[in-house]
This record gives structure tokens, sequence and C-alpha cells, in this order.
């Protein structure tokens, strides 16, 4: 029987999900490598960009610088020789301010730190003794100083630059003070065009300490620092990169680069934000390159899933009707393609074929009389339901041996066994083709003739018994049998009325004498 039951995991389904399960794990680890890899070279080229960027700042830096020292160094030379000449000194810094776009005011100061000699627009200083610290570095160092930036007493947000003042046996006289003015100086103009290299970057400058000198947000920072760097992160290296947080806290990449002349350092920082946003681009188009890959891919496993599955799926809906009697072609058709399941086919083939035989061989034995290999009551009952419906007249005998009992009781069992053997290969030979004959029970038989008439059945159940009283049987020498004949159309009447009738007539000739036929 067909059973309809169906599993929640068949094969197929279950290819497929290992099939999908492995290719989404392979998918995901290589965008997770994918990503990987790209975020570092993403940041790294991004770090490296922004330590290039330092850099040129820095050089710029250290030019703007240089050149300025180099300048007041030469003016410092010139002032040793005249530091007691008030007006050369004085027509010296004036030259020095007016020539250099660089300097706001030139001052030359003595080593007490009195105001000496002064640039025109600053004449006003001539006298005064500095406190800054910047006169104090310029007096303690005897060596030329650049000093942090500071706001003046007079509100002037200046850098100064210094050179000290020799005589010509070396002795210290003073120093050459030159103020820069950050409002203006061009150098503010270099480090704010930090723009330039891109919109989120800031620009910091700071000092050995890690105070914030430049953040080109606010320009040069006033004399209390703003911020301060970690400058421990920034190791002793000259030039470099790195992740830190800026000044708000925001995760930033961060290119630095130090300062030669005025030994600070430049920092060029971005929020890595930016660059994730690159990166999750990136990877969008990596997926967007990707998925229609991926859905081959799908496609492919699912029909490759289908074509694998088939066989097995074919053989096990057959093993469901392995009792039916074409289920051996079906499964012939099968196209086994590979080794387990061809393996399987044959199995099942072979299995089926030996299923058959063995049912063949019950449906023998449980429909034939093992003694004389006739039909016996219920092999009749199936063979007329299956063949005798076409037919449209069947004679009908019953015959039985006379005094059975005594045979037996006389001869032996054995003896009774070979009589009844016999008496059923006597009716087998004067039967035709087409007749049936079972073994009903006991020493009773029946005789179907398909298409007979009365007549017909009444002779030949005459003829039996007139073989059958002349015949000797072994062991028992002479029997009889008693005979009933009818018939039926089994179009019309029923195989069992007409047993019923045929019945009769052999209960009739029994009680008639026995050794006779009578015909209802
Ligand atoms: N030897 C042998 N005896 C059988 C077999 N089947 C039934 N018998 C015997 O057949 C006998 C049938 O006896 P009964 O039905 O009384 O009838 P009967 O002696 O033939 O007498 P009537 O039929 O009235 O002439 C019984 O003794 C059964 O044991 C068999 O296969 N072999």
């Amino acid at each position: 029987m067909r059973q309809h039951r169906r599993f929640a995991f068949d094969l197929k389904r279950l290819i497929l999900l290992l099939a999908l399960v492995s290719t989404v794990i392979t998918l995901l680890t290589s965008y997770l490598a994918i990503f990987q890899v790209e975020k570092k070279l993403l940041i790294e080229s991004s770090l490296r960009a922004s330590q290039s960027y330092a850099a040129r700042l820095s050089l710029t830096a250290d030019l703007f610088f240089n050149a300025a020292q180099k300048q007041v160094a030469y003016s410092a030379d010139l002032l040793g020789d005249e530091f007691d000449n008030r007006d050369a000194i004085t027509e010296e810094a004036d030259r020095l301010q007016v020539q250099s776009k660089r300097f706001s005011s030139v001052l030359v100061v003595d080593k007490t730190g009195v105001v000496r000699a002064a640039s025109r627009n600053s004449a006003e200083m001539v006298g005064l003794k500095l406190v800054s610290g910047a006169n104090t570095a310029a007096l303690s160092t005897q060596n030329p100083v650049l000093s942090s930036p500071f706001r003046t007493a007079q509100g002037n947000h200046i850098m100064v630059l210094s050179s000290p003042i020799r005589n010509a046996r070396g002795g210290y006289l003073g120093y050459l003070a030159t103020e820069i003015d950050l409002s203006k100086s061009s150098i503010v103009d270099t480090l704010i065009n930090a723009r330039n290299y891109r919109k989120d970057a800031y620009i910091y400058v700071i000092d050995r300490e890690g105070d914030v000198l430049y953040r080109d947000a606010s320009g040069w920072i006033e004399s209390v620092p703003q911020g301060h760097v970690n400058k421990a992160l920034l190791g002793d290296r000259e030039q470099g990169f790195l992740l830190m947080d800026n000044l708000q806290g925001e995760a930033s990449l961060a290119g630095f680069a130090a300062m030669e002349v005025a030994g600070w350092t430049v920092l060029v920082l971005h929020p890595a934000r930016a660059d994730v946003v690159l990166l999750y681009n990136v990877m969008m188009q990596v997926l967007l390159y990707t998925l229609p890959i991926v859905i081959l891919v799908f496609i492919c496993i699912w029909l490759l899933t289908r074509y694998i599955s088939m066989p097995l799926r074919q053989l096990a809906s057959r093993a469901d009707t392995m009792d039916s009697e074409d289920v051996s072609q079906e499964i012939e058709q099968i196209n086994a393609w590979y080794y387990e399941s061809s393996k399987l086919k044959t199995v099942m083939l072979q299995g089926i074929r030996l299923l058959h035989q063995r049912i063949e061989k019950l449906s023998t034995e449980a429909h034939t009389d093992p003694m004389t290999g006739l039909l016996n009551r219920r092999g009749f009952y199936e063979l007329v339901d299956k063949q005798l419906t076409e037919v449209s007249r069947i004679a009908v005998i019953t015959l039985d041996i006379d005094h059975f009992k005594k045979i037996n009781d006389t001869y032996g069992h054995d003896v009774g066994d070979v009589v009844i053997t016999q008496l059923a290969r006597l009716i087998l030979d004067s039967s035709r083709e087409g007749d049936l004959l079972c073994r009903m029970g006991g020493e009773e038989f029946l005789l179907l003739l398909p298409g007979a008439s009365v007549t017909q059945a009444i002779q030949l159940a005459e003829r039996l018994r007139r073989q059958v009283e002349s015949h000797h049987f072994e062991g028992a020498g002479n029997v009889t049998i008693s005979l009933g004949v009818t018939h039926f159309y089994p179009g019309r009447d029923n195989i069992d009325g007409a047993l019923k009738a045929a019945d009769k007539a052999l209960y009739q000739a029994k009680n008639e004498g026995r050794n006779r036929v009578i015909n209802l």
C-alpha cells in the first residue's frame, strides 16, 4: 500500500541545507577577510597620507623659521661690533623690521633684559625691562631662542625669535629679539591651508611637553594651552602615524612630523569615521559585484541537489509500492547514475524479485492442496472470481468417495491418501482443457466445466463414475463415487447457489444408494 507520509527533511533538503550553510559560511568568511584587508589598507594609506602631509607642513614651517633665524643671526652679528652706538643699532633694528616681511617689531636687548634699541614702530619699548619667558630663555641660554606663542602686555599675540649678540671677543652683550605677529604671519596661512588636504582634517602643533600651540580651528593658541596631547604616544620618532583620540575624544587617524628648528611637532588628525564609511561603501560594492555570482551558485547548488537526490528519492518512493506488479519496471527506468543509487537499485530489484517469488510461493501454497496438487477451496473461489465471470454457462459436478471412512479404517490412512490421489489423477485425465478440478476437502471434489451443457456434464459424470468403479485402486481395490450435477449462468446466478444445488444432488445420490449420478 502506498504511504503518503512525508518527512520534513528529505535528502534533497538536507543536501541543500548543507550546501547553503557551507556557502554562506564561506561567503561570510571571505567578506570578513576582505573587510579586514580593506580596513587595514585604507587605514594605513590614510595614516601614511596624514603623515606625509604633516611632514610637508613641518618642512614648510622649518623653512620659514630657518630663513628667519638666519636673518636674525646675521643682524645680531652686525650689532656685536656697534652695540654701544645706539643710533647704529636702532638703524639696524629698523632696517631688519622694514626689510623683512616676517617681523612685526625688532628689539635690541642688553644682557640685563633692558631694551637698548628698537625698530621705529616699537620705539616706546626702549628703556623697558623685559620680563617675558622668551626674554628669560634668551638671557639664560645665551643661544638662539624661538619662544612659544604668547600675548604681550600690549595685547599682541606673538612669537619671539632671538639671536645672541656678542662682541668681537665672543663676550655676551645681549640679544636681538624679533617678534612674529601671529595674527598675520605667513606661517599661519601655511598651516591653515590644512583644509587643502581633506575637509575633516585638523592640524595641531604641539610643543615638547605636548601642549597644543596651534590648532587650525583657533589658530595659534594664546597664553593658556587649550589642550594637551600625550607626547609619549608619538615616541622619539621624527615622523610617524598612529591611532589616537582627538581633543574631543573621537577615535582619529593621526600623522605627525617634528619641526627641526622649533622642536615642535605638527600633527594631522582626522576622525576614523570617514574611513569607516568609505570602507562600508567598498564592502557594499564588493557585495553588489558578487551578488549575481552568489545567486548563480545558489541556483546551481539547487539544481545539482535535485539531480543528486533524484534517484534516491525515486527509489524511496518505489519502496512504498514494492508489492505492486509493475514496480520492477518502474525501478528499471530510474536513472541511478552514481554508485550508491545504482547499488540500491540493484538490491531493490533483487529484493522485489525474491519478494514476488515468495509471495507467489505462499499464494500457491495457500491455494493448492499439497497432496493432489489441485486447487483447494480458497484457490477455487479466487479463480472463480477472477476467471469465470465472462463465461456464459458453467456445469458443476461434485463428487465424493463412497464409504471412504471404511477404506481408511480397513486399509489405513495412507491407503486412503493413495485412493484420493489416484482419483484426482483419474478425473484430471478424463476432463477437458479449461475444466477446473478442486479438492474441496476430505474426499470431496468439485469439477467445473465452463461452457458445458448439463447433458455433457451428466455424460462426463457417468463416464467418471464408471471409470472409478472399474479402476483398481492400489491397496484398496474397487472404489465407487457418487456425483451431483448442476449448472448455472455466472452473469445471472450465484456460484454458491450452484454449489449448494450440486451438493444437494450429491446428497441425493448418496441417499439413493451411492455409485450414481444425480442431476438437479
Ligand atoms: N486418508 C484420508 N482420509 C481422509 C482425508 N480427509 C478426510 N478423510 C476421511 O474421510 C472420511 C470421510 O467420511 P465421511 O464424511 O463420514 O463419509 P464416508 O465414510 O465417505 O461415507 P459417505 O460419504 O456417506 O459415503 C473420514 O473418515 C475422514 O477422516 C485425507 O486426506 N486422507
